[in-house]
């Protein structure tokens, strides 16, 4: 499969080349980088440290290259993923999205894109955060009603969006076990003198040193706890995630993807 990295120079993006330089299924066929970059015109080998040339360009227009792919892999911004969705609809092309910070209407984008195209959204690319979804859906049915439920996640100090996508994805998750909108039952931050409010999830973002990424889920009894934590070293697990991602959608139909799909969850 034929492969275009966004944003190559990126921490994920340069793993996610990284990654995709070494498997056998995989080809990459450009990076694409902001415009007025020192970079740009340079070899993605090069510019995602690969520690080899790939003999492809990094340029600063997708226009100018998506047709040479089957799948694009953006973890940029949110602006430019915008970008990248409206291109990869006009061009057909199959896309993976890992990008966090979207509001509501921006993500219904991914929604609508799906009647054209493959595509996978996710906020998330590890297996094991995606298992411990699953583990936060049981407790969360049987207990959640009851417990005082409070979601600390921790991240690198250059991180621009909070709380995270995963943290988010979480809270969505455990209010739809609960029959809720998290919208209704989200308290983001906690100040001032009022007691806790029943039946709310507490959203609490930590951001320091490189920490790469933490997400812990407390459920709060009297007298017990119950934590559920996922801590990842590095960003490996996520940019091999990506690329298991980007290799699920080949030859797909147009339609809504996630990584539930590529994990058999
Ligand atoms: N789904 C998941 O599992 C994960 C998601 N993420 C998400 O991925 C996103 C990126 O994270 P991270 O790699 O840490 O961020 P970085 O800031 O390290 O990388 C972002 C990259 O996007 C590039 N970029 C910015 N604007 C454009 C543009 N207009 N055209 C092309 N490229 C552009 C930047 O270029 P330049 O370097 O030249 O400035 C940079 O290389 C975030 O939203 C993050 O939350 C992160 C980890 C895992
Ligand atoms: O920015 C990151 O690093 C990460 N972002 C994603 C998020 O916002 O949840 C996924 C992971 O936590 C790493």
């Amino acid at each position: 499969m034929k492969l275009i990295v966004i944003g190559p120079r990126g921490k994920m993006g340069k793993l996610i080349t990284q990654v995709a330089a070494e498997r056998e299924d995989m080809e990459l066929v450009a990076g694409v980088a902001p415009r007025g970059r020192d970079y740009i015109g340079t070899d993605l080998g090069q510019v995602a440290m690969v520690g080899r040339n790939l003999n492809v360009p990094v340029v600063d227009d997708l226009e100018s290259v998506i047709d040479s792919c089957d799948v694009i892999i953006d973890f940029s911004t949110k602006e430019m993923a915008m970008e990248v969705v409206d291109c990869a609809v006009r061009h057909k092309k199959a896309l993976v999205c890992g990008t966090t910070g979207f509001s509501e209407e921006e993500k219904k984008k991914f929604q609508d894109a799906a009647a054209h195209i493959p595509m996978l959204y996710a906020a998330n690319t590890s297996k094991l955060v995606n298992i411990m979804n699953k583990l936060l859906e049981i407790v969360t049915s049987s207990v959640g009603d009851e417990a005082d439920i409070e979601i600390l996640e921790m991240h690198d100090q250059w991180k621009k969006d909070a709380p995270s996508g995963t943290s988010k994805e979480m809270g969505e998750i455990m209010a739809q076990a609960m029959g809720k909108k998290l919208d209704d039952i989200a308290v983001y931050g906690r100040h001032g003198s009022s007691p806790r409010e029943k039946g709310t999830i507490g959203y609490h973002s930590l951001r320091a040193g490189n920490i790469p990424s933490s997400h812990t889920v407390y459920f709060g009894f009297m007298g017990e706890r119950l934590e559920i934590t996922h801590h990842s070293y590095n960003w490996e697990c996520f940019a091999r995630g990506a690329c298991d991602c980007a290799a699920y959608l080949a030859g797909k139909e147009p339609g809504f993807y996630t990584i539930k799909d590529v994990l058999n969850l």
